[in-house]
């Protein structure tokens, strides 16, 4: 795979929201977001179906007018639609486009007439995306991966500065999700700004530099993978086999918070994983004995839980 051209990170964030409502009706899409992100800066958008992500992605691209608050893209306001930022920005949705009846390399062409971009743009971003052996595949005969890679390449064929990708990896099998992964990477690395809606929250916590978790509209958490995780209160759990040590050992071990038995096994939760297993190896009883970490996908559970519904 090509490196990708180095975009050059202007100072100035890439995208500002302040305040920023939407309604339909009584339903509050988008209940009052403020967030800024930077450029450069690999940025998540996740949530439950129905938080207002693509109404609020929608918001920002200049295809939704909010009903009130502040929108800056690029230094420039996206709405009314502003020509000036169409170059600028490349979109992937789950709806993508194809000119089916094309080959992947006549369908890239194509978008990049529509760009005003050189046809020699659509061989480099097929080249790019990985996609040069299926490049005389008809766009309806290539594989589901090629078709993402093939959705992102649409969106990257006029080079622009803001990407937004909506769950370039839904319905991928795993070798082809971190295929992908490493293109996404590499996008990052050549200073492309990101916007990435999914669902995968491992995909989150290992690709975004920070994410946005909305729950009802509103932000509800915002921050790195790492300042997300380091910042909860939730537990993590060692799980020792069965048989190992006593309930009451293990609710003695130093660090131990609560003890559960699941399955014959012991799992202490502890807010201090060192001290359980440091008390563990003192016991001589490591083997075996797994460690848990929160995740991502914890805290969303968390945030996102009926107990969390508005
Ligand atoms: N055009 C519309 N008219 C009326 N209500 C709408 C419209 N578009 C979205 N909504 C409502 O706004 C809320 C937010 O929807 P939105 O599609 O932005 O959520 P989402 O987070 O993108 O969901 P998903 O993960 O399912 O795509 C939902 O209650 C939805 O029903």
């Amino acid at each position: 795979m090509n490196a990708v051209e180095q975009t050059d990170v202007e100072p100035g964030p890439a995208i500002v929201l302040t305040e920023v409502r939407k309604r339909y009706g009584d339903v509050h899409a988008v209940a009052g977001v403020s967030l800024t992100v930077q450029r450069g800066e690999f940025f998540g958008l996740i949530g439950p179906n129905g938080a207002g992500k693509t109404t609020l992605i929608e918001i920002v691209e200049g295809l939704r007018e909010p009903t009130s608050g502040s929108v800056s893209v690029l230094g420039l306001p996206p709405t009314p639609r502003n020509p000036a930022l169409l170059p600028r920005i490349g979109v992937q949705t789950q709806t993508s486009a194809f000119f089916v009846r094309l080959t992947a390399r006549e369908h890239l062409e194509t978008v990049a007439a529509l760009y005003g971009v050189p046809p020699e743009a659509a061989e480099r971003t097929l080249e790019l995306v990985g996609l040069t052996a299926a490049a005389n595949t008809r766009v309806n005969e290539v594989s589901g991966g090629q078709r993402q890679r093939l959705a992102i390449a649409s969106a990257l064929v006029h080079d622009p500065e803001l990407l937004f990708l909506d769950e370039p990896t839904a319905a991928l099998d795993p070798k082809a999700r971190r295929d992908l992964w490493r293109l996404l990477r590499d996008l990052k690395a050549a200073g492309k700004t990101i916007v990435y809606t999914t669902h995968h929250l491992d995909e989150a916590e290992a690709l975004c530099d920070r994410v946005a978790i909305l729950v009802g509209g509103a932000v509800r958490a915002l921050g790195s993978p790492r300042e997300l995780i380091g910042g909860s209160e939730l537990p993590t759990r060692v799980t020792i086999p069965a048989g190992r040590i006593s309930l009451e050992q293990a609710k003695e071990l130093d660090g131990a918070d609560q003890v559960v038995l699941d399955d014959g096994d012991l799992v202490v939760e502890t807010r201090t994983p060192g001290r359980v297993l440091a008390a563990l190896g003192a016991t001589g009883e490591l083997d075996g004995v797994q460690t848990r970490m929160v995740t991502l996908e914890d805290i969303y559970l968390e945030l996102t839980g009926p107990e969390a519904a508005r």
